[in-house]
């Protein structure tokens, strides 16, 4: 595969050097244009100081000759790439409007917010198309006319951009930062849910570039959804129909006192007017999309999990004009995401957890019995060709990450043909195995493996056990935040199971786990290490275990079980899980699975980690991000008290400006130096090494 022109040049080995690790770049979002012709895809790097990651657009070839080439570079970065039909590439980006002083959207001297830039097609500079002072969310194209609608925040009462700026002056003007809540919830994420919410406002067709010396057209964006009020607002899960008459979308609404679930709603984009297309009060729908001919939708349906069942998820066929929706892939014991049609509406293409790949699936539009068409890897961001020639995504792995390739459109069985790529790894430190143990009930439980280079029978590798979050999830792509290279260039094996509760393996496997995740999830992780210990080439004499968010919960509830493991890594974990189900940005979420702990207390009772703190005696490194809404920061205060009062050896990395995930360079390097130098303290026995910078 040829360099591309101005990549990145890669380390020689970036996983042994964390600064070097961090400036490897990262891909993410790919689109196709119309003639199937270009492909683009976001590639974050370092900026110059490397205090931040910045994106920028890069062209694919989708033919695979040309090498990648750098589109757009300015310092606040780029990212939402979407083709127009006349071969111009709408982006999102916070850069300041050269034409400065025509309506960037900002006062003087303040960073612009996010808005809407379009590059040729025949190449040149991009030119500002709209702006909003919320700032531009998401972004929707007609595949067929070019008509655009977009997300924006948008404060309450105002009708159009001037009253919200207006608004948003005031509030400054006056010192106000509070919100006045009347619904639940009031958090997402890192993110508080008001004053203002998200609106889905109507560009239309956006106008040409202006001639010389003629002013730039403002574009009206007209609000498509007046009433939406925070809590939930109007989200960002939409598509327009490729004649853009028509916009289906996500629309939270409450359901009980203090929960909410998703349905789908069909708005005309003439005239604002919308009628529910699917309302289950059993279940969540997301992820719509238009046929090619704009006579169906298809969509996600993910069933309200109760305390006895966890959810699962099928796809709906829906039609538009009468509602009708049937199920495309019943008795299919996987969990589909992400569908689209063909380019010829009659098969269905989507993405599911199996067997430890994040694979890619056909089905007829007709329903039918799912094909499994990728042998390994995982997928995301599929892009289908509108000549039906051929079908594109990002592929990664537990040892490759994200890369652009291109697929058959029906082939089973197939390895896809990778594409230049703008980013390039280096050689990873080691080998990656698939193992397989068996839990008490006879259950498989599968595992990656990362062996570091020269471990052997002779020298066999201290054995770090890494355990995933979700716990709805499963571990089969490559990630940045986790990646067990970094541990493996220090001479770690990296075990990464998928217990009980992980996607891929069916509903049962999911149902072993269910309410109960002191049990069947904590004995298929023990079944895992005791099946890697056997192994020659691994230590079972040093041993640490780690994990995040629920693989934190899963680390502290390890901590209160065993001794097996030298230290243990908890990062963004839930303690106390009464308190978590009140606390996190979703109470209602839990609770279907948890019940309300006053009247049903038992699983609280039962696997509630907090409950056996006396009997911790392995040392422990607290992690928690202050700005996590999703396990809030009281989870790591109450646990770090309760390791300190029993004089359990422990250590607390705190970040005050993180969320759920460590996100910024800096603070992402630390952490690994962190959690690597209290390993080593543990697990090898050496002086602890306070890092430079704590
Ligand atoms: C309110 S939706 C919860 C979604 C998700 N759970 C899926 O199973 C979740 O956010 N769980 C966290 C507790 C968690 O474990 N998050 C992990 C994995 O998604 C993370 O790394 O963020």
């Amino acid at each position: 595969m040829s360099e591309p022109a101005d990549a990145p040049a890669p380390p020689s080995s970036p996983f042994a050097d964390l600064a070097a690790f961090a400036a490897l770049p990262r891909l993410a979002g790919l689109a196709l244009s119309a003639d199937g012709r270009r492909l683009a895809v976001a590639v974050q790097t370092l900026d110059a100081e490397r205090k931040k990651w910045q994106s920028a657009l890069w062209e694919v070839d989708p033919g695979g000759r040309r090498p990648a080439r750098r589109l757009t570079r300015s310092a606040p970065g780029e990212s939402t790439p979407t083709w127009a039909p006349d071969g111009s590439l709408l982006f999102t980006s916070a850069r300041p409007d050269p034409e400065a002083g025509s309506g960037s959207g900002t006062g003087a001297g303040e960073d612009p917010e996010r808005a809407l830039w379009s590059l040729p097609a025949e190449g040149g500079e991009a030119r500002l198309v709209l702006t909003h002072p919320g700032g531009i969310g998401a972004v929707g194209v007609a595949a067929d006319t070019g008509e655009v609608v977009v997300t924006a925040s948008a404060m309450p009462g105002a009708t159009d951009a001037e009253a919200d700026a207006e608004r948003r002056e005031r509030r400054k003007q006056a010192g106000v930062t509070a919100i006045l809540h009347e619904a639940y919830p009031v958090r997402h994420w890192d993110a508080d849910l008001g004053p203002a919410t998200p609106h889905v406002f109507w560009a239309g067709a956006l106008p040409a570039d202006p001639a010389a010396g003629v002013e730039r057209p403002a574009v009206e964006l007209r609000d498509l959804t007046p009433g939406a009020v925070p809590p939930s607002g109007a989200g960002d899960d939409l598509h327009l129909s490729p004649d853009g008459r028509l916009l289906v979308r996500v629309e939270t609404v409450p359901d009980g006192p203090a929960g909410r679930r998703d349905r789908l709603l069909l708005l005309e984009t003439a005239t604002g007017v919308s009628r529910a297309l699917v309302d289950d009060p059993l279940a969540d729908l997301s992820a719509p999309r238009f046929s090619p001919d704009g006579s169906a939708v298809v969509c996600v349906r993910e069933s309200m999990s109760t305390h006895d069942d966890p959810p699962d998820y099928t796809l709906l066929h829906v039609d538009v004009a009468t509602g009708a929706a049937r199920e495309l892939t019943p008795g299919f014991d996987r969990w589909p995401s992400a569908p689209q049609f063909a380019a010829d509406g009659t098969t269905v293409y989507f993405l599911a957890d199996d067997d430890g790949r994040h694979a890619l699936f056909r089905v007829p539009a007709e329903g039918g019995e799912p094909v499994r068409m990728t042998t390994d890897g995982a997928y995301s961001d599929l892009q289908v060709a509108r000549d039906g020639s051929a079908l594109y995504a990002l592929r990664s792995a537990y040892d490759e990450p994200p890369a652009p390739v291109r697929l058959d459109p029906q082939a089973t069985g197939q390895h896809p043909e990778p594409l230049p790529n703008p980013g390039t790894l280096g050689r990873l430190p080691g080998s990656l195995h698939e193992v397989e143990a068996t839990a008490a009930d006879g259950t498989p439980v599968r595992s990656w493996l990362v062996l570091p280079e020269g471990a052997s029978a002779e020298d066999p590798a201290p054995l770090l056990l890494w355990i995933h979050g979700g716990p709805l999830m499963s571990w089969n792509s490559w990630s940045w935040r986790w990646c067990p290279w970094v541990m493996a260039a220090r001479g770690y094996a990296v075990l990464l199971p998928d217990p009980a509760l992980s996607q891929g393996y069916g509903q049962d496997f999911v149902r072993r786990g269910w309410g109960a995740w002191g049990e069947a999830p904590y004995t298929d992780l023990m079944a895992a290490v005791d099946a890697v210990e056997q192994r020659p080439d691994v230590d079972e004499t040093r041993t640490a275990a780690m994990g995040g968010s629920f693989g934190g919960y899963m680390a502290n509830w390890v901590a209160t079980q065993t001794d097996r493991f030298r230290a243990i890594v908890t990062h963004a974990s839930l303690w106390d899980v009464d308190s978590f189900v009140g606390t996190t940005d979703a109470a209602y979420y839990w609770e279907r699975e948890w019940g309300d702990p006053l009247r049903e207390p038992k699983r609280y009772e039962r696997n509630s980690p907090h409950r056996y703190a006396d009997a911790i005696r392995t040392p422990m490194l607290v992690i928690h991000g202050d700005r996590d809404y999703r396990v809030p920061i009281g989870e790591a205060l109450r646990l770090w008290y309760d390791l300190q009062k029993r004089g359990v050896p422990s250590r607390f990395l705190y970040f005050p400006d993180e969320n759920h995930w460590v996100l910024t360079p800096g603070n992402a390097q630390v952490w690994y130096e962190t959690v690597l130098n209290f390993l080593s303290e543990h697990v090898h026995g050496q002086q602890w090494q306070r890092p430079e910078l704590l």
